[in-house]
């Protein structure tokens, strides 16, 4: 894996500002941006998706580039093979898990009907035992059940990358450190590369090997996470 990252974005009204200015590489296959509130992590992610354009800048995954604005290059999100999951997962209500997981391979705007078989949907389905709750909707499952139909139906089509946008925030303390081991197990399981933004250290303790610590719209210190715990460290505590 490998991904190169420059991008520069000013956004705001006449009263506030906030500028992103973010660059980074990374050959790791678990990635964690990391950094409080406000600092421009989901923005980065959105750039990376290709649902945020930016000013200016170079996004390339694999050797392939997604955005250069001085080439003129702009992969249209659904064409950069990036999986991008929302922070409440984003299940459509109205599918079963099975329909919501074969979404992700539909072309077009119908949904895929309820009896049709699809290998590829039924092979996540299988390696990630929601055989017993294909049938259910999104709305009888637990947050565990709703996290791995997500990540399925962001595998589905083969993504380069899955990016997930602070995975854990809507949920209690317990159930955060259950769902934190459970994607920790499966990142071990699957080949596909990971990018995980939270403001959480445990979950950047568990889920990142390459830790780029993002504040105020920048990248603040980049770091393999076991040997480098001053990215834990107050922004005071260090030199800037
Ligand atoms: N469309 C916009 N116009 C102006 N400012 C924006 C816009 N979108 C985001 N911002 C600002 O950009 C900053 C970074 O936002 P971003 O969502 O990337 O933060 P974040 O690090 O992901 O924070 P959080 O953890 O709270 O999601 C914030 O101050 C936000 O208010």
């Amino acid at each position: 894996m490998s991904m190169q990252v420059t991008v520069r974005k000013r956004l705001g009204s006449a009263e506030r500002h906030f500028a992103l200015d973010i660059a980074f590489d990374s050959a790791s296959k678990r990635i964690a941006l990391f950094g409080p509130s406000g600092a421009g992590k989901s923005l980065t992610l959105r750039a990376i998706a290709g649902l945020l354009t930016p000013d200016s800048g170079h996004i390339a995954l694999n050797g392939r580039t997604l955005f250069d604005s001085e080439a003129r290059v702009d992969v249209r999100p659904q064409e950069r093979r990036v999986a991008y999951l929302f922070q409440d997962y984003a299940l459509f209500p109205h599918l079963t898990v099975a329909q919501n997981i074969a979404f992700g391979l539909a072309r077009g705007w119908r949904n895929p009907r309820r009896s049709a078989s699809h290998p590829e949907a039924q092979r996540w389905i299988d390696a990630f035992g929601l055989g017993a709750i294909a049938g259910s909707y999104p709305a009888e499952l637990s947050g565990g059940q709703k996290q791995r139909a997500a990540l399925a139906r962001a595998l589905v089509p083969q993504p380069d990358i899955v990016l997930l946008d602070e995975p854990f925030s809507a949920l209690d303390p317990a159930l955060r450190v259950r769902m934190r081991a459970e994607l920790r197990a499966l990142q071990s399981s699957l080949e596909v590369p990971m990018l995980v933004i939270s403001h959480d250290p445990d979950d950047v303790e568990a889920l990142g090997d390459h830790v780029l610590e993002v504040r105020e719209g920048r990248i603040f210190g980049s770091a393999p996470v076991k040997g480098h715990p001053q990215v834990y460290a107050p922004v005071s505590a260090r030199a800037v």
